[in-house]
């Protein structure tokens, strides 16, 4: 298969990735095991044309070796920033710092500053070490020092409105600054951590909300000040009682960072301190003494999340809360869809993080609508939602996987706020979560928050059915109220908020994540059109040396069926509490299915442990499949006494591991010596033909451990209702009724179903529906709902080999990556041996030995 990985070139001329804009962001599709070397001259290329391939690549501060340094392994994840000719002015790997000095919240919280020694400056000027776009802060605000002998010791610079130490006011006479102490400075706070934390760089000094210039500008530090010491009511915490705080522990955006850029272990944890499930803080209450106050939004209680203030706060503040949602929930719970219509220099650093990839399988690169058009495919998904069952966590109450869609912009005309207005009112019941953005002034005392709440409610319709509503006030929008269903506001809090530069290296650091156990690194997240299934099985050259391997290490029955959009996508009939269905509607490719089904079970268990039975309702779609060494009968329904034999023999077989099992369920190779196995003959028929009916349906038992029996059987619609005349319609009952066995015993008994249509008995346990658009295309529906679409594997057409595709290098354009993505029509072979048979020899010779034996027992 091949994989991709998204990376970004710095040219000569360097540089700082600190947005989508500067360097060059790339998507490389290779196959597995390319190495940079193979190219690096592309990728030159696309950072800037015409140059050669250059002498030297950095990564990480790093300095690689083409040849050795594999595409899609570490450091080259997706997310990676390459630099050409000469180490990226990024921060790089440096020694381990004696003490992170964490910005933990504030309007431009996140930052994560590395501390060597020294006097560090923290203040708004952007000549500060520690540089905080706080209009609460003064160009210079205090000082921590850190002494040789590792102490730390806090003064105040003169700042306007002061510094504390855990409360306690800190003067121009140096104090001592303990870890874990929280020190305050404007609206921001500041937590010291010391200690041996991993070499990796995480100081974020790039000032992303407005500068200080612009801030100074509009308003003079000293009328803020004097504006806190005596504030207004609506900005005074003390004023409304807080609730009873929520339970758990909260990530702050310094946590956050760190543990997306070190992956660590907090990453999709499942908080063991109670916080509750897509539950996000949006800023916190200081208190007087002790750890600051979380507010907090349950988006499952309040449904929907309307946040509305004035540009950049608006925005930092909605990061946050995407971040956090981002870092608590892998994407096989969380999906995040944003429609933004007109915003992608705002938004386009959503497209690194994993949770937007299309997993049920939209027809997209990623889950961004940057234009109307992709706004209206997105809404439009997501209404098709609405009609859907949810998406149930095995044995609990909400759904399993729920969506977060960002609005912002205009999404479009009627249609789309008709779309949007649907989700807003019935999204939550499905999983589906609006964050609504709605750009208005602050709340301030000229503007009341009844009035500001009234125009977040013109400006952006939906936020009208948003269960809570978080209003920027202040005059400088730094002070976060929450609203909720009964109008009242809550306490005011600092809002969180985060820079675009905080953001986008949090993103990156998250994108290499979220593969599902056993997916190839890097694979599409789009689904192809087609799939060859012995690509899907990592068989793409197969020989019998290959499959003898596969077959001395299977465990359980692994039927492969295809791609999904994070690699193979693999089901194990044997622990299917019933039969396996597959439906859809006709040519829509349930016959490929069934045979693709037989070559991947084939590849995975040898002869001696799995025998095939090959079912057919009308057609002869199946008889590639008859091929394969393991089929032990491939039996169609115009030979009445065949049908009847066959009947008759599966129902002793199942009758004779009963009696061999007593109580016990079927294992692997548990019962062997004495008993007899059925053992594969082939149909004397020629293709077209009824078979000969003077054989039995099935060899003559032998000794030997009994193998796993799969039926596959097609068009069984056509057995539970023969057309008149067929010649087979007085037989098909008595096959039905075996079937029918197998569905209600055959799975303790190693004896598994897979069909097209329930012939009665156990429901089935798993259910594939294709959709017929385009053929091959399915979904997986186990008990607990959907499961990621897929493209079943092909085996009987003749699709060339895709070890054989050459790299490419394709500038990422991030306002294009939420449309349809360009497909290359697979172009068949019109001769050669199809995959079916190609496995099917490979097979027969890998089990040579096996036949070997089986022949002298016969
Ligand atoms: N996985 C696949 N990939 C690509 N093409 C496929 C795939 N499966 C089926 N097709 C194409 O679709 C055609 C119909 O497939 P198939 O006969 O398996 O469908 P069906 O559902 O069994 O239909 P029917 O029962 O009406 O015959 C095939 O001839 C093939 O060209």
């Amino acid at each position: 298969m091949p994989i991709q990985t998204r990376l970004t070139v710095l040219g000569p001329l360097g540089g700082h990735p600190t947005g989508s804009g500067s360097g060059t962001d790339v998507a490389v599709t290779a196959p597995e095991g390319t190495s940079l070397a193979d190219v690096l001259g592309a990728l030159a290329t696309a950072a800037a044309p015409g140059s050669g391939v250059p002498g030297a690549v950095y990564c990480e501060g790093r300095r690689l070796d083409p040849r050795s340094t594999p595409l899609g392994h570490p450091p080259l994840v997706d997310g990676a920033v390459i630099s050409l000719h000469r180490p990226a002015d990024a921060p790089s790997r440096v020694t381990p710092p004696a003490a992170r000095l964490m910005v933990v919240s504030g309007p431009d919280a996140g930052g994560v500053h590395l501390l060597h020694g020294g006097e560090i400056r923290v203040g708004r000027s952007a000549g500060a070490d520690v540089p905080l776009d706080d209009p609460d802060v003064s160009r210079l605000h205090c000082v921590v020092n850190l002494a040789p002998d590792g102490s730390l010791t806090v003064a105040d610079l003169g700042s306007t409105n002061g510094t504390t130490l855990d409360g306690v006011p800190v003067t121009a006479d140096p104090v001592p600054l303990r870890p874990g102490a929280l020190l305050r400075v404007g609206e921001s706070a500041l937590r010291i951590v010391t200690g041996d934390g991993p070499p990796e760089p995480v100081t974020d000094h790039a000032p992303a909300l407005p500068g200080p210039e612009q801030t100074a500008a509009g308003r003079p530090a000293r009328r803020w000040g004097r504006r806190r010491a005596g504030a207004t009511a609506s900005a005074r915490p003390e004023r409304t009682p807080l609730p009873e705080p929520p339970p758990g522990d909260w990530p702050d955006p310094a946590g956050v960072l760190l543990t997306a850029v070190e992956s660590g272990p907090r990453l999709w944890e499942n908080d063991p301190s109670g916080r509750p499930p897509f539950t996000v803080q949006v800023g916190t209450v200081p208190r007087a003494a002790g750890p600051l106050y979380p507010i907090t939004v349950d988006l499952t209680a309040a449904g929907s999340l309307g946040l509305a203030g004035p540009g950049e706060r608006l925005t930092g503040l909605a990061r946050w809360v995407l971040a956090q949602l981002a870092v608590l929930h892998p994407p096989a719970v969380l999906e995040i869809v944003a429609v933004t219509p007109g915003l992608a220099r705002e938004w386009s650093w959503l497209g690194w993080l994993p949770h937007l990839r299309p997993l049920r399988g939209q027809d997209c690169r990623l889950l961004l609508a940057f234009d109307r058009r992709q706004a209206a495919a997105r809404l439009r998904e997501l209404t098709e939602r609405l009609a859907a069952p949810p998406e149930r966590a095995p044995g609990g109450a909400g759904p399993s996987r729920r969506t977060v869609v960002l609005l912002d912009g205009d999404p479009g005309g009627s249609e789309q706020h008709e779309a949007v207005a649907r989700l807003a009112a019935h999204g939550p019941q499905a999983g589906v979560h609006l964050l609504c953005l709605a750009r208005t002034p602050p709340a301030t005392p000229a503007s009341p928050l009844a009035d500001t709440l009234a125009a977040a409610r013109r400006e952006t319709p939906a936020v009208a059915a948003c269960g809570t509503v978080g209003l920027l006030s202040g005059a400088m929008a730094t002070t976060v109220r929450l609203v909720g269903p009964d109008g009242e506001p809550g306490a005011a809090a600092t809002a969180d908020a985060v820079s675009p530069a905080w953001a986008e290296r949090f993103a990156r650091s998250l994108a290499p994540h979220g593969q599902p156990a056993g997916a190839a690194p890097g694979a599409p997240s789009v689904l192809p059109d087609s799939c060859r299934l012995l690509d899907a099985l990592s068989l793409s050259r197969v020989t019998p040396v290959a499959l003898r391997e596969r077959w001395a290490r299977r465990s359980g029955l692994p039927l492969v069926l295809g791609t999904g959009p994070q690699g193979p996508v693999t089901v194990d009939p044997a622990r299917s509490p019933g039969p396996v269905l597959v439906e859809g509607p006709p040519g829509s490719g349930r016959t490929e299915l069934l045979c693709s089904m037989a070559v991947s079970l084939a590849a995975a268990a040898s002869p001696a442990d799995l025998a095939l039975l090959l079912v057919e309702g009308s057609k002869d779609g199946l008889r590639p499949g008859a091929e394969l060494p393991h089929t032990a009968c491939h039996l169609d329904a115009r030979d009445p006494v065949r049908m009847r034999a066959f009947a008759q023999s599966l129902r002793a077989e199942l009758k004779r591991r009963a009696a061999v099992l007593g109580d016990r369920e079927f294992t692997e190779h548990a019962v062997s010596g004495g008993v007899r196995r059925v053992v594969a003959p082939r149909p004397a028929g020629r293709s077209g033909e009824p078979p000969e009916s003077t054989e039995p349906p099935m060899r003559t038992p032998v000794c030997g451990p009994l193998p796993r029996l799969v039926v596959l059987a097609d068009d069984v619609e056509a057995l539970l209702d023969p057309p008149l005349g067929a010649p087979g319609r007085q037989a098909a009952g008595s096959v039905i009724r075996a079937l029918r066995a197998v569905a209600e015993e055959g799975n303790r008994l190693g004896v598994h179903l897979i069909t097209t249509a329930e012939p009665g008995g156990r429901p089935a346990g798993l259910r594939i529906r294709l959709t017929g658009r385009p053929p091959g295309r399915a979904e997986l529906l186990g008990k607990d709902g959907s499961l990621p679409v897929f493209q079943a594997g092909r085996v009987t057409g003749r699709i060339p080999r895709t070890a054989t595709l050459r790299p490419t290098v394709v500038p990422l354009d991030w306002t294009r990556a939420g449309d349809p993505p360009a497909r290359r029509p697979v172009r068949e072979l019109g001769n050669g041996p199809t995959d079916v048979a190609l496995l099917a020899s490979a097979a027969t010779r890998a089990a040579q030995p096996d036949q070997a034996t089986a022949a002298s027992l016969v």
